[in-house]
C-alpha cells in the first residue's frame, strides 16, 4: 500500500493558509460536501444490492423522470448541508425553489448542486457523479432569495465535482489552480491524487452526441465535419469521438487527457423552448470554473459562459468546454455565420 499523500483536509488548510482573513469557514464547508459525496458514492456502489436503482416516478421541476439516485443524493446533500452552519441556502437541480437553512443554523455562503448527474447511466452501471458551486450570501441579507444566487461564475468562490467511476475521484478549484483527489476506500478520505491539473491547446478527441447532427447550426456542423476530416482536413489533426452521457465523466476525461466537449443549442432544443441542455447554475459554472482554472475554454459558442448574468436558478446554456485553439476555432465559425445572417 503506497504512503498516503496530501489529504483533502490538509490541501484545504494549506490554500486557506494563502488567503488573508480567512476564517476555516470555506474548509469546512468543502469537507461537508466532501463528507457529502463519500455516503453517495457509498449508496451508487450498492446499487441494486439495496433496491437503490430504477425510477422513483416523479418528475422533477426539469421535467425529468427522477431516479431514486437522484432523490437519495439530493437528500443527502441537504442534510448535511443543511446542518454544516456554513450554509444560508441552496439551490438544487431536484428541487423548484431554493432551499433556506433555519435561521440559528445559517452561515455565509450559497451552494447550488446537481446531486446526481448523467442519471441517464446509474441503470447501466457507468459513471455518474455530484457537481457542486459555492458562492457568497451577500452581506446583510436576512432572509435569502433567489436573487441572491444569480451570480455571474466569475463570483464562485469555489466548486468541485465528484465521479462515482472504477475508483471516486474529487476534482477541485478555490481559484487557485485544478486539483484532484482519490477516495481512499479504506481510510475514507480523499487524498491529492492529479496535482495542477493542465489541458492541451489542442483537442485530439471531441465529444456530442451525434444523434442530433440533423439539429444543429451550420457552425457546429461545419466543425464537426472538420474534425471528421482528420489531418487531410483543414484542422490538419486526427481525431478520436467519445460520448458517455455523463457531463462529469466527460469533464473529467478532458481535464485528463485533454479534448472538446460540447452540448450545443439545436433546433430540437428550440422547439421545446430550450436555451440549451446543460444548466448554468449548478453544472456549466461550477465545471466551467474548473477548466478555466486547467487552462481551458468554457463558452456558448458564441461567448464566454463564467460572466453570462444568470436570470434564474435552473437556466439552461448551450455549452462547449475544452482545448483552447478548438473551442477558439467554433467561436470564429460562429462569428462568421452570424455576420453572414446579418448581411
Ligand atoms: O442523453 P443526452 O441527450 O446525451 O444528454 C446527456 C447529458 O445529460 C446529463 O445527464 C444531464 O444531467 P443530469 O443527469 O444531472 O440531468 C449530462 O450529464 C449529460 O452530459
Ligand atoms: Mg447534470
Ligand atoms: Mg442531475
Amino acid at each position: 500500500m503506497q504512503g498516503q499523500g496530501v489529504s483533502l483536509t490538509e490541501f484545504l488548510i494549506q490554500q486557506q493558509r494563502k488567503v488573508a482573513g480567512a476564517t476555516g469557514e470555506l474548509t469546512l464547508l468543502i469537507s461537508d460536501i466532501a463528507r457529502a459525496c463519500k455516503a453517495i458514492a457509498r449508496e451508487v456502489r450498492y446499487g441494486a444490492l439495496v433496491g437503490n436503482l430504477g425510477q422513483v416516478g416523479e418528475e422533477n421541476v426539469q421535467g425529468e423522470v427522477q431516479q431514486k439516485l437522484d432523490v437519495l443524493s439530493n437528500d443527502i446533500m441537504i442534510a448535511i448541508l443543511s446542518r454544516s452552519g456554513h450554509v444560508a441556502a441552496m439551490a438544487s437541480e431536484e428541487n423548484e425553489d431554493i432551499i433556506v437553512v433555519p435561521k440559528a443554523n445559517r452561515g455565509k455562503y450559497l451552494v447550488c448542486f446537481d446531486p446526481l448527474d448523467g442519471s441517464s447511466n446509474i441503470n447501466i452501471n457507468m459513471c455518474i457523479g455530484t457537481i457542486f458551486s459555492i458562492l457568497r450570501c451577500p452581506e446583510g441579507v436576512d432572509e435569502p432569495a433567489e436573487e441572491h444566487f444569480l451570480q455571474p461564475g466569475t463570483e464562485q468562490v469555489a466548486s468541485g465535482f465528484c465521479v462515482y467511476g472504477p475508483s471516486v475521484t474529487l476534482v477541485l478549484t478555490t481559484g487557485d489552480g485544478a486539483y484532484g483527489f482519490t477516495l481512499d476506500q479504506g481510510v475514507g478520505e480523499f487524498f491529492l491524487t492529479h496535482s495542477d491539473i493542465r489541458i492541451a491547446e489542442e483537442a485530439r478527441e471531441f465529444a456530442i452526441n451525434m444523434s442530433n447532427w440533423r439539429f444543429w447550426e451550420p457552425p457546429v456542423r461545419r466543425y464537426i465535419e472538420e474534425c471528421l476530416q482528420g489531418k487531410e482536413g483543414p484542422l490538419g489533426r486526427d481525431y478520436n469521438m467519445r460520448w458517455i452521457a455523463s457531463f462529469v465523466a466527460e469533464a473529467y476525461r478532458i481535464l485528463q487527457r485533454g479534448g472538446f466537449w460540447t452540448y450545443p443549442l439545436d433546433e430540437k432544443l428550440k422547439k421545446q423552448g430550450q436555451a440549451g441542455r446543460l444548466r448554468l447554475m449548478y453544472e456549466a459554472n461550477p465545471i466551467g470554473f474548473i477548466i478555466e482554472q486547467a487552462g481551458g475554454i468554457v463558452s456558448t459558442g458564441r461567448e464566454r459562459v463564467l460572466t453570462l448574468q444568470p436570470t434564474h436558478i435552473h437556466q439552461r446554456v448551450p455549452l462547449f468546454i475544452g482545448a483552447r485553439k478548438d473551442i477558439e476555432t467554433i467561436e470564429a465559425y460562429h462569428r462568421e455565420w452570424d455576420a453572414q445572417q446579418q448581411s
